[in-house]
């Protein structure tokens, strides 16, 4: 498939998505959406994948949603569209979806790399929720999710300020997982995903669903179904490839079975 704002390879078994709107500091609009669920859903599918990378430019990985789009709608259109819904598809990917965060990450873009399984955040990189400057409030998960990762205190300090947090805060925060430097962003992403990608991948994923679990439900329930879902899996030939593997001092060969 021909794609106009992204960019997509397969790397050894890591999908890449590049958003590449670079004149509108990858401003997310509804072909963006489009071309990046497309792209994520093949990845899906592709049984040579296990793990995804999404990125941006060195000057942003995305500036938020494309206020020029929204500039004229009206509330009829937003609600009937059920504008930005669209993205919670994102969270229905089962594969791990890291996002490779370098410069601004605003708005929908920090609400876009919020939504993957985790944030590697360049030196350069700036998270923000800056919608209350332009007279709105986030609208892609940001008052959820960011509160979540940060706390009611600074989620809160971001959304109603619209201030904007660089690298360090955000690791100190909890927001994204490692600091590198902009220069190394790819790569560590890279290495991270075909880390993943090199383990069992119905175990990788059970591993996703859990831990996605524990931000539904209640304790007691979350770690029962932990419980099941590690029971479930040594009904894997993965399992026993992993174990046999380690007692006899050998790399393990996981089949994805
Ligand atoms: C409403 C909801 C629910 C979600 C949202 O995400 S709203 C958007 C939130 N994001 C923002 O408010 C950030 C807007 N952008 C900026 O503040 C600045 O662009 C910057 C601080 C990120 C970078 O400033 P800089 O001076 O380096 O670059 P600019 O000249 O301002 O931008 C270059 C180019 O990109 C266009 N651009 C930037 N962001 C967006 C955007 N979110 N939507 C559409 N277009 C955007 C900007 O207009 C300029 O293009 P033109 O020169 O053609 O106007």
């Amino acid at each position: 498939m021909a794609y106009e704002t992204i960019l997509v390879e397969t790397r050894a078994r890591v999908g890449l998505i590049t958003l590449n709107r670079p004149k509108a500091l990858n401003a997310l609009n509804t072909t963006v959406l489009a071309e990046v669920m497309a792209a994520l859903e093949a990845f899906e599918a592709d049984a040579g994948v296990g793990a995804i990378v999404i990125t941006g430019s060195e000057k942003a990985f995305a500036a938020g949603a494309d206020i020029k789009q929204m500039q004229s709608m009206s509330y009829v259109d937003a609600f009937m569209a059920d504008f930005f819904a669209g993205w919670e598809a994102l969270s229905r990917i089962r594969k791990p979806v890291i996002a490779a965060v370098a410069g601004y990450a605003l708005g929908g873009g920090c609400e876009l790399a919020m939504m993957c399984d985790f944030i590697i955040a360049a030196d350069n990189a700036k998270f923000g929720q800056p919608e209350i400057t332009l007279g709105v409030m986030p609208g892609m998960g940001g008052s959820q999710r960011l509160t979540r990762f940060v706390g009611k205190s600074k989620a809160m300090d971001m959304c109603l300020t619209g201030r904007m947090m660089d690298a360090e805060e955000a690791e100190r925060s909890g927001l994204v997982s490692r600091v590198v430097p902009a220069g190394e962003l790819i790569e560590e992403a890279l290495a991270a995903a075909t880390k993943i990608a090199s383990f069992s991948l119905p175990a990788v994923m059970m591993a996703k669903e859990a831990v996605n679990r524990s931000y539904e439900t209640t304790l007691s329930e979350g770690l029962r179904f932990e419980r099941r879902v590690f029971h479930s899996m040594f009904a894997l030939d993965d399992q026993t490839e992993g174990m046999s593997a380690f007692v006899e001092k050998r790399t393990p060969n996981f089949r994805n079975r």
